[in-house]
């Protein structure tokens, strides 16, 4: 018969741990969607790309992603108070890469709409979820943000077509069979900001 696993085992030593870009790799084999996380401070739209959303509690309402800390943006937000997820569709890598990078152009020459909430809307996105700033958790370099939902719009596909949302996999966008290689710095950012 296998032995059992020992219930008492002693946590692994720090030794152990994966350094950053071991454990961004790894991480990398958990596919995501992406978002971009809006907000409007005093009268300027700020945002960057998220993937790290996610849905917390049905009643009440409430949803995460993590934020570094290093980040221009975060800041921001948090002083907005309140901020609109914008959940991407697999054709839009290109607002992907506008707020996904610091040398992105986030909001230069791009449409978008004020909703009621006063948070930036970016259009054709799947969905939009309004929420204020309800808690903010510090976990290592990065700030857990728990958002409480104010509204949500999903957007009905035009013409009826079905469209796809954006996979975020091993750094690149879609599913790719194994012989392609993780993506280890897409942007060209170098590693300063562990995203996976
Ligand atoms: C698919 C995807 C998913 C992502 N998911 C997340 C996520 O879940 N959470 C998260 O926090 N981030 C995530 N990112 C990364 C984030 O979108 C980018 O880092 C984005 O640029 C942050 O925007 P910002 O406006 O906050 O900061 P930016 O102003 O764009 O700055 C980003 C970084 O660059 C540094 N920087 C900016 N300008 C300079 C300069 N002139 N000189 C030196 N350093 C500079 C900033 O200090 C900061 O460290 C993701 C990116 C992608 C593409």
């Amino acid at each position: 018969m296998p032995a059992e696993p020992a219930l008492t085992a002693e946590p692994a030593e720090p030794a152990d741990s994966p350094d950053p870009l071991e454990f961004r790799r790894a991480m990398a084999e958990f596919a995501t969607g992406v978002t971009v996380v809006t907000a409007v401070d005093g009268d300027e739209p700020v945002g960057f790309a998220c993937q790290s959303f996610a849905s917390v509690s049905l009643d009440p309402p409430l949803i995460l992603f993590c934020a570094d800390r290093r980040g221009r943006s975060w800041p921001r937000i948090r002083a907005a108070g309140r901020f609109c997820v914008n959940v991407l569709g697999e054709d839009q890598a290109d607002l992907c890469a506008r707020f996904g990078s610091s040398r992105g152009l986030k909001f230069e020459g791009l449409d978008w709409d004020l909703s009621p909430h006063g948070t930036p809307q970016l259009r054709d996105v799947l969905l939009n979820v309004h929420a204020t700033v309800h808690a903010v958790h510090e976990a290592g370099d990065h700030d857990v943000v728990i958002g409480r939902v104010l509204s949500v719009r999903v957007h009905e596909a035009p013409g009826g077509v079905w469209r796809r949302p954006m996979l975020f996999f091993r750094s690149r966008f879609g599913v790719h069979p194994p012989d392609v290689p993780f993506a280890p710095d897409p942007w060209g950012e170098g590693d300063r900001w562990g995203w996976g």
